[in-house]
């Protein structure tokens, strides 16, 4: 309404910065209106704290005993327009404050604001963030109101004993405010001491009638200050069920926005685990939303900064958490004094790894317009980055350690990824995250290190692991390369995580255990030197098993020992990821196919004795070929026959090594051709070929032509998943870390590939091949 005629209207001409400013937040928050409440509701709790705290410390202005410190919400519909009023009991502007607070910019760094803003449209900067750095909130109301009233009065002082309510108004266009003393008096004494209303004028068919919705309104509070109650939020709801036009009359009642405590204000103790679970829900949008466990906590930063959080794992990574690629996480709520700020904290504020978690920040002293670009400016949000990455591996620690079972589970989920955290963790975080691991060993199903290392045996310096890529823990377990300490009593880790071998390399040990791969040189019982007996029967063996062994050696000319003699760099499960990520014309592969491997004998096995025996029985070239030009080609059927049954039963050691054979074909030929002499069938017999149906003629009908045909087909880089090798679909735990830290880290999808290389290069440069 128009100020009556007897009002003095100051007018105010808007520097032109202002003018210019809130024309850029018109424009650059245009996709994000609702932020004006968050604002809005923002400035209000400020004025409430501030009376508070002023009250409290100068012991003046109001009694608290008596105060309602409140923030009420009110749509007065007229029609399809109308207004949204929102007051508060706060501390109130004077009117010299209201022309000073809300006409001019007193903060620093304006300039500087508009320059950035100005470039906006060229660099492609989101202006919604360099707005947050500067605090112009209040000029958001413009974005869904032409016109815009502030009424305000300050509490009684000395200096102003009887003060009176002043209004502010100004509209989105035009470059000047007025200020004049509300025509209608002191009205907002009559909720309080003192405090300040908001009048937006919501226009019929301007697309923003959404402003005056009560539903839209409640959802807008919840989103922006969930469970935020250190001041009541209410809002004006109608009696009447059916309201047309309610202008502020009629019958009606407050309805409190803002029921529950929030939880992470609360002393952890008083908190039950279904409130705990229901906090989750309102955090996780997901229907199915669980938690697996949580952690809550109050601190103080070095910075000076108190702050409370929670910190929840979801009981199941979202679908695409291994195929995302880079882009910002919002996993984290931060809110200063209950009231939303941000969860917008760019791509790496948190660790990937972790992005899984949900974390709730209340810090109750931060610039309330932190944003991507100041994060790292704060001191605080960068001691809270180190803080929650602490807290988190502490929480697991402690789940682990108290509730085992709980913890068994959780890492099947989340396994993965504290491996690559381990990866990318220094020092003590990688340790602590290697006593959080769970392996399969020869003893256990989810064996820790911590767990290996107490049953560790009298002189073992060293934790054995075999690693297996993908392979079942039960067919690693079976693997020929552990049957001996196995046959011993010593536990066998069975690492079938892609990262496994990785993430053993990198940690070297563990409380002073090496790590060792059975496969590698190394390997050592630690009660060798004790055990001359061993020893002599060694030796004995030796000697027993050198006809068999002589025989292996002429025959395949490779590296055969009896014991483990050396170590040639690669484990059959390197080799297998390898492969795995080369490409076909990799000049590494048919090297990586033949690289030399140790054949170790079992004398044991009864396959190892039946050998020998059937070498022993072979006939001797001197009584056989005694005759003329003694060939050494001429090849007894016995000896063809067991050079055969050899090769195959060497290349299945291989295969059960997890080695590959270099050439499959002929692998398979030998292996049919060993079937054919168990089932008596002739070696040169060929399956028929009569009786078959022959092809038809070449066609001649037309297709449709290349580009039409592409059309209707999915590029490749349209699959989920896109480059690398995806293991199983039914086994989603085991990821390609090494592809998924490349499309994540550098966005280039072969760069697993020449990471790879680089491996190759420096383990050829140390092993002397
Ligand atoms: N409801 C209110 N009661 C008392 N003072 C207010 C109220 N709303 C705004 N003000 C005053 O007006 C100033 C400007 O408000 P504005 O929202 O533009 O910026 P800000 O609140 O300082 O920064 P930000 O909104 O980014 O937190 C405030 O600093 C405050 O002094």
């Amino acid at each position: 309404e128009e100020p009556e005629a007897e009002v003095q209207v100051e007018k105010h001409r808007y520097e032109s910065d202002i003018s210019k400013l809130r024309s850029i937040v018109i424009h650059s928050l245009y996709s994000q209106k609702d932020i004006f409440l968050r604002e809005l509701l923002s400035n209000s709790q400020d004025a409430l704290e501030k009376l508070r705290l002023t009250s409290l410390s100068e012991g003046s202005y109001i009694n608290l005993d008596e105060w309602k410190g409140n923030i009420t919400i009110e749509a007065r519909k007229v029609g399809n327009g109308g207004q949204l009023i929102v007051r508060d009991t706060g501390i109130g502007m004077s009117k010299s404050e209201l022309a000073k607070n809300l006409g001019t910019i007193a903060k620093s760094g304006t300039s500087e604001f508009l320059n950035k803003a100005e470039n906006t449209s060229s660099t492609g900067v989101d202006g919604s963030n360099l707005i947050g750095q500067f605090g112009l909130g209040f000029y958001s109301t413009f974005l869904v109101s032409p016109s815009v009233k502030v009424s305000s009065i300050p509490p009684a002082t000395a200096d102003n004993p009887e003060p009176v309510q002043y209004t502010f108004e100004s509209d989105a266009s035009g470059d000047e405010f007025r200020v004049f003393a509300d025509p209608r008096g002191n009205t907002l004494l009559e909720q309080g001491n003192c405090g300040t209303e908001v009048t937006l004028s919501i226009e019929a068919g301007s697309g923003n009638e959404w402003v005056l919705d009560n539903d839209k309104l409640e959802e807008l509070v919840e989103k922006h200050s969930q469970f935020s109650s250190n001041f009541p939020i209410y809002l004006r709801k109608s009696s009447v069920d059916n309201e047309e036009a309610a202008d502020g009359e009629g019958e009606h009642r407050w309805v409190k926005l803002n029921k529950k405590q929030p939880l992470w204000m609360r002393d952890p103790k008083s908190v039950s685990e279904q409130e705990y679970k229901d906090f989750y829900a309102a955090l996780d949008p997901s229907l199915d939303a669980e938690t697996a466990g949580w952690t809550h906590w109050k601190g103080d930063s070095g910075a000076g900064v108190s702050y409370r959080a929670m910190m929840y794992i979801p009981a199941k990574l979202p679908e695409d958490f291994w195929n995302k690629g880079p882009g910002v996480v919002r996993n984290i709520r931060l809110m200063v004094r209950r009231v939303f700020i941000t969860d917008d904290f760019g791509e790496d504020y948190l660790p990937r790894w972790l992005s899984f978690l949900k974390i709730v920040v209340d810090a109750d002293d931060l610039p309330l317009n932190v944003s991507r670009e100041t994060l790292q400016s704060n001191k605080f949000l960068r001691q809270l980055k180190r803080i929650l990455v602490r807290k988190a591996i502490d929480m697991f620690t402690r789940i682990s350690k108290d509730e085992p079972e709980k913890w068994e589970k959780i890492h099947k989920t989340i396994g993965n990824a504290i491996r690559i955290g381990m990866v990318e963790s220094d020092g003590k975080d990688r340790v602590k995250l290697a006593g959080l691991l769970r392996f399969a060993s020869t003893r256990g199903e989810s064996v820790s290190l911590e767990d290996y290392v107490e049953n560790r045996r009298d002189g073992q310096q060293q934790i054995y692991f075999l690693a297996g890529v993908g392979e079942s823990a039960e067919s690693l377990a079976r693997s020929p390369l552990i049957e001996k300490p196995v046959a011993r009593g010593y536990e066998v880790l069975l690492l079938n995580a892609p990262a496994d071998e990785t993430v053993m390399a990198q940690l070297g040990s563990y409380r002073g255990l090496k790590l060792q791969d059975v496969a590698k040189k190394g390997f050592k019982y630690g009660d060798e030197d004790e055990d001359a007996q061993e020893k002599a029967e060694l030796e004995m063996q030796k000697k027993a098993f050198s006809p068999l062994i002589e025989w292996l050696k002429k025959e395949f000319r490779g590296p055969i020992s009896d014991g483990k003699a050396d170590n040639y760099g690669w484990s059959a499960n390197m080799q297998k990821l390898m492969m795995a990520n080369a490409r076909e014309d990799d000049p590494m592969l048919p090297m990586m196919k033949q690289m030399p491997k140790i054949l170790e004998i079992n004398p044991q096995s009864p396959l190892i004795e039946g050998l020998l025996e059937r070498v022993y029985d072979l006939p001797q070239s001197d009584d056989v070929y005694d005759d003329e030009d003694a060939d050494a080609a001429v090849v007894s059927d016995e000896e063809k026959e067991l050079r055969e049954t050899v090769q195959v039963l060497v290349d299945t050691a291989m295969i059960r090594s997890g080695f590959m054979v270099s050439d499959t074909n002929t692998y398979f030929d030998r292996v049919e051709s060993l079937l054919r002499r168990t089932l008596g069938v002739s070696q040169n017999a060929k399956a028929r070929t009569d009786g078959v149906k022959p092809a038809p003629p070449v066609a001649q009908d037309a297709l449709p032509d290349v580009e039409e045909a592409a059309a209707a087909t999915v590029g490749l880089g349209d699959m989920p998943g896109g480059v690398g090798f995806e293991m199983g679909a039914d086994r989603p735990q085991f990821i390609d870390w090494q592809d998924f830290k490349s499309k994540v880290a550098t966005k280039k999808p072969a760069g697993g590939q020449e990471q790879l290389e680089d491996i190759v290069e420096e383990a050829l440069s140390h092993d002397e091949l």
